[in-house]
């Protein structure tokens, strides 16, 4: 059975873990760094990235999220997870600074702006709705970094190897496809 933590600091926690349970994957709540051990994958769920970060440090899982990371531990960052991951974040200092993306907050306006659209994912299935709250956007990617979807011209979901990140929140619906992905392909 593969064993999936989800960092539970804040944010959409119980959502990601009711998803992975139904993949059939044990789950783990990171909230210290033991739990970081034995993982076969890390999700890093959606919520508020500065309010996350100022947890990550007090709990002193920067520096072991982060290198997990460089040994190849397959990540999947949603939303304000994407931003922890990215390597530059715009007007802002990086986090976890690991995946080869450029992300920039707050891209579609307020949460009363947030909306529900459908996307068409070639490597993942068609008609996939996706949340959008608050939603960062990736601006730019690294070489070797797989665009995976794109909405209104901007790209909402990457890859760079064993990292994947989204703008929005594949938790928050019942279509487990790009969790489903996430676990069977990458972890
Ligand atoms: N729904 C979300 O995760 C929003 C992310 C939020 N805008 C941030 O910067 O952290």
């Amino acid at each position: 059975m593969k064993r999936v933590g989800v960092l539970a600091l804040q944010g959409a926690v119980r959502e990601h873990v009711r998803m992975l349970e139904e993949l059939g994957c044990q789950t783990v709540l990171v909230k210290h760094k033991e739990h970081l051990e034995g993982l076969d994958g890390l999700i890093l769920p959606g919520g508020e990235s500065t309010t996350m970060r100022k947890l990550l440090d007090r709990y002193e899982l920067m520096g072991p999220i982060r290198s997990l990371a460089q040994k190849g531990v397959p990540m999947f960052g949603t939303c304000a997870g994407l931003i922890l991951l990215a390597k530059e974040v715009v007007d802002h200092d990086p986090h976890l600074a690991v995946m080869d993306v450029v992300v920039a907050r707050n891209s579609y306006g307020r949460q009363v702006d947030s909306f529900e659209v459908n996307l068409n994912i070639q490597a993942i299935g068609e008609a996939i709705p996706a949340v959008f709250i608050r939603a960062p956007h990736i601006v730019s990617v690294g070489e070797g970094v797989e665009v995976l979807a794109e909405h209104d011209g901007k790209i909402v979901l990457a890859r760079d190897g064993h990292l994947l990140g989204c703008s929005f929140h594949p938790e928050l619906t019942t279509d487990l496809r790009i969790v489903k992905y996430f676990v069977t392909t990458m972890v």
